[in-house]
């Protein structure tokens, strides 16, 4: 069993122009199968942790810097990117579409830099595989583009909610061909330039819709006054994220109330950023320490940063850890673990603006010393999976007692036995699988490869974690 990675990971891409025939365009697709070697059996924890870990690049980081080094005015670095399936998605993406995007040698642990080139944007075609940031911010620059771009996905990102996109395009004068459902896949018909101008969406579905806009609006002909309409608006944390990476390119945008953004035509600046560690793709190692006892340690801890995953720093402690922060090094101590008596504290939490925290809350929870809600994520039945029923359905497999609300989960911990933990192509169920079975004997997990949509070394680092340096282990043998 390994780790699959991309094929260009390790060497470098020749500088060519980005087109769909070209040779070296990123198989963003090489990491779709996934590893297909049956089940993986998640490894038990045989005592406490005393782990030290450093994790690769946000994927919300390097996808928005990706689209807005493609928009920039010259050529510019992203230093430690992430290399996983959505990034490779969205590098072969903006190739198609002429943008000049190349991996140099980088100081990162986890891959090389990327340099990218700016060009003349023409239509061509976009795989979003399952990544919301590829399907919701592509088609836009997309539009910029001349000629048609076909918008298409994997099987189940075509019930990921799309119509606000194709909506809003239309909204500002982009004409998009598509069979009504609001989903992939659609054609976005690029006159090579966006009128722009005033609009209204409801991103109650998703921030990305509202990210994917402000992220090209600057070169729109009019800009963008952009209102959201909707009475909820999730991942709040990743809209400021947009707004910041657009402001370290010199790009203003205006929030004269709230939900409304303006953004004036402008150019946006070339320059050279670096990518913090994915914090939200921490969570699961941190909350091991919870389950397993111990310490978990993360290195390269950003002080101040606007990813959601650094909620963990305060979640965390609501659920009965310790956790400390030393330089740039988060350490979570968890104590004796739930195995030895420790226990989880339960709560109720709204996780509204940070709903991909959610599947690794919700599995902590299922351990915890009394009942709890998780609310505030029904958007989540739009993500990579329905989450809230692929949650409820994993651990009531497990022998939870897990309660799905409109808006959320309820859950009663019970205790918990093995199983055959489906992932449903979701990293983030496989990563949760992988955390209940810490401490839970016969666990497997049916996909662990789909981890590699954020974090290909998922299973080797977990291994790492544990002190192990294969990526599984036997729990049979090991003391329950
Ligand atoms: O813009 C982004 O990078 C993201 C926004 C959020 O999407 P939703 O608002 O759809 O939850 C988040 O869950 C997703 O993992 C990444
Ligand atoms: C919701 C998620 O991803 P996406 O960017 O595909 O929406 C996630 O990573 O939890």
């Amino acid at each position: 069993m390994g780790v699959l990675r991309y094929s260009g990971r390790d060497e470098l891409i020749p500088e060519l122009p980005g087109r769909a025939e070209d040779p070296f365009v990123l198989p963003g697709d090489a990491l779709a199968p996934a590893i297909a070697d049956g089940p993986w059996v998640a490894p038990l924890a045989d005592g406490p942790l005393a782990a030290h870990l450093t994790l690769p690049g946000s994927k919300s980081l390097t996808n928005r810097e990706l689209v807005l080094a493609a928009l920039a005015d010259g050529p510019s670095t992203i230093r430690r990117p992430l290399h996983s399936r959505d990034t490779a998605l969205m590098i072969e993406g903006l190739r198609n579409l002429g943008v000049g995007i190349v991996e140099v040698p980088g100081d990162g642990e986890f891959g090389p830099d990327l340099r990218i080139t700016p060009g003349e944007l023409l239509g061509s075609s976009i795989d979003g595989g399952l990544a919301g940031t590829v399907m919701r911010f592509l088609p836009i620059v997309a539009a910029l583009a001349l000629g048609p771009t076909s918008v298409d996905g994997d099987p189940y990102a075509r019930k990921r909610p799309m119509n606000v996109t194709i909506e809003a395009l239309r909204g500002l004068g982009v004409e998009v061909s598509d069979d009504g459902r609001g989903t992939m896949p659609f054609t976005v018909h690029g006159t090579g330039a966006v009128r722009g101008g005033e609009l209204a969406i409801d991103a109650s579905a998703s921030s990305q819709f509202v990210s994917g806009l402000l992220l090209a609006a600057p070169r729109f002909a009019e800009g963008l006054t952009l209102r959201h309409t909707g009475e909820r608006l999730p991942s709040l944390p990743h809209i400021r994220m947009t707004i910041a990476c657009l402001a370290a390119r010199g790009v203003t945008v205006e929030e004269p109330e709230p939900g409304v953004w303006v953004v004036a035509p402008q150019p946006i600046r070339a320059v050279d950023v670096t990518i913090e560690p994915d914090l939200s793709n921490a969570g699961p190692f941190l909350a091991a320490a919870l389950l397993a006892g111990g310490t978990v340690t993360i290195g390269g801890w950003p002080a101040e940063t606007t990813q959601v995953g650094d909620e963990f720093l305060r979640i965390l402690p609501r659920l009965g850890a310790t956790v400390t922060v030393d330089g740039d090094a988060v350490t979570v101590d968890g104590g004796a673990g739930v195995r030895a008596g420790g226990t989880v504290t339960a709560t109720d939490i709204d996780l509204a603006i940070g709903g991909e925290l959610a599947p690794t809350v919700a599995t902590l929870l299922a351990f915890a010393d009394g009942p709890s809600t998780v609310t505030g994520i029904g958007h989540l039945r739009g993500h990579e999976t329905d989450r809230l029923a692929a949650l409820a359905a994993e651990l009531g497999r497990l022998g939870g007692e897990v309660v799905e609300l409109d808006e959320g989960l309820e859950i009663h911990p019970r205790p918990l036995h093995g199983g055959a933990w489906e992932a449903y192509a979701d990293h983030r169920m496989a990563t949760s699988g992988a955390l209940a079975g810490l401490v839970v004997p016969g666990v497997t997990v049916d996909d662990i490869g789909t981890t590699a949509k954020t974090l290909p070394e998922f299973p080797e680092l977990w291994g790492r974690m544990l002190g192990r340096s294969a990526q599984g282990t036997h729990w049979e043998s090991l003391p329950l």
